[in-house]
């Protein structure tokens, strides 16, 4: 039918020639995407947009972002949190990422290299930008698909991805030494409206499901793993789960890990539409500006909450 369900989460076949609005695999997927968002909050999806000389060309990109001196890479700097460079940090000492603001636009794309390259580097420039963009058309038909899914119209899918911005991250998680610790990346939710990843053939990925058992996330080769974040969670007025996350390697492992990451982001307020509150439901969460939520997370009542959207905008 077009998605079977791997032993514990969906996977969902997107390269379906015949996958199109109104096919009844379309009807199908859409309603298995929304159970696995709400019961997992993620997904893994086949998805050809993105064509193996590419798929290659990203990962080529990302040893030659990370091979360049710190002194480059710490010029990474941008104004919302967690959105510049990430690295030489004690706790986390595997990890180093960079992040690329409005990657599927030239201008976010070409920024980011002159910062990096000031003599050029265009191919970096268009690997990025051009991956950024195949990826996002996985996030639109995501977008579509839930939307529809939960009875809203054409309108409101449209209108969301209109105001949808993304954001690129090269991570990078190098092999554990013997007496290092294999804490890549500590449990976390992402603070975006959804987040697609795709990773070398190194895993370590783990999910926390909503039964708090952590899954260890398998994907096939070439695959993407779709997930939730806070975002959309406070959008579906609690129905979506946006899960806790953790990168852990192993010890036996001798090779680096990168994931290229898309986050996207609202550039208008994240509200809940009426269609989600009823007697049985009621309004959860006040309206909110996406950036809001990530200077909340950065505050020290952020930091320490264990619950952030009820803290930052619960009602
Ligand atoms: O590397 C991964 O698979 C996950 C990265 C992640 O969770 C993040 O950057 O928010
Ligand atoms: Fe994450």
């Amino acid at each position: 039918m077009g998605s079977i369900t791997f032993p514990k989460l969906l996977v969902v076949d997107f390269t379906n020639a015949n996958l199109k609005p109104g096919s009844s695999s379309w009807s199908t997927i859409c309603n298995d995407i929304r159970v696995a968002l709400e019961n997992h909050g993620c997904f893994i999806a086949l998805y050809d947009g993105v064509s193996p000389n590419l798929q290659e060309s990203v990962f080529l990109a990302a040893d030659e972002l990370f091979d360049l001196p710190i002194e480059m890479k710490i010029k990474n700097i941008v104004e919302k949190p967690y959105h510049g460079y990430v690295g030489q940090m004690p706790i986390v000492p595997l990890h180093e990422g960079l992040g690329i603001d409005y990657a599927t636009e030239l201008k976010g794309a070409q920024s980011f290299t002159d910062l990096m390259w000031p003599n050029g580097n265009q191919s970096f420039c268009e690997t990025s930008m051009l991956f950024s963009r195949a990826v996002a058309k996985l996030d639109h038909m995501v977008v579509k698909m839930l939307f529809e899914s939960y009875g809203l119209e054409k309108k409101d899918s449209d209108s969301h991805i209109d105001s949808t911005t993304y954001l690129l991250r090269y991570l990078k998680y190098r092999a554990p030494e013997m007496n290092e610790t294999t804490m890549a990346f500590p449990s976390h939710t992402d603070k975006s409206f959804l987040t697609i990843l795709h990773q070398n053939h190194i895993s370590g990925l783990e999910i926390k499901a909503r039964n708090e058992e952590w899954i260890t996330v398998e994907f096939p080769p070439k695959s993407f793993v779709v997930m939730a974040g806070d975002a959309c969670k406070a959008w579906s007025n609690n129905r979506v789960l946006s899960p806790n996350h953790k990168v852990t390697l192993d010890h036996k492992g001798k090779e680096t890990r990168y994931t290229i990451a898309l986050f996207s982001f609202l550039a208008k307020p994240v509200k809940v539409p009426d269609e989600f509150v009823d007697a049985e439901h009621p309004l959860q969460f006040k309206p909110f500006d996406h950036v809001d939520l990530l200077n909340f997370y950065i505050t020290e009542n952020g930091r320490k909450s264990q619950d952030i959207l009820k803290d930052f905008c619960g009602i």
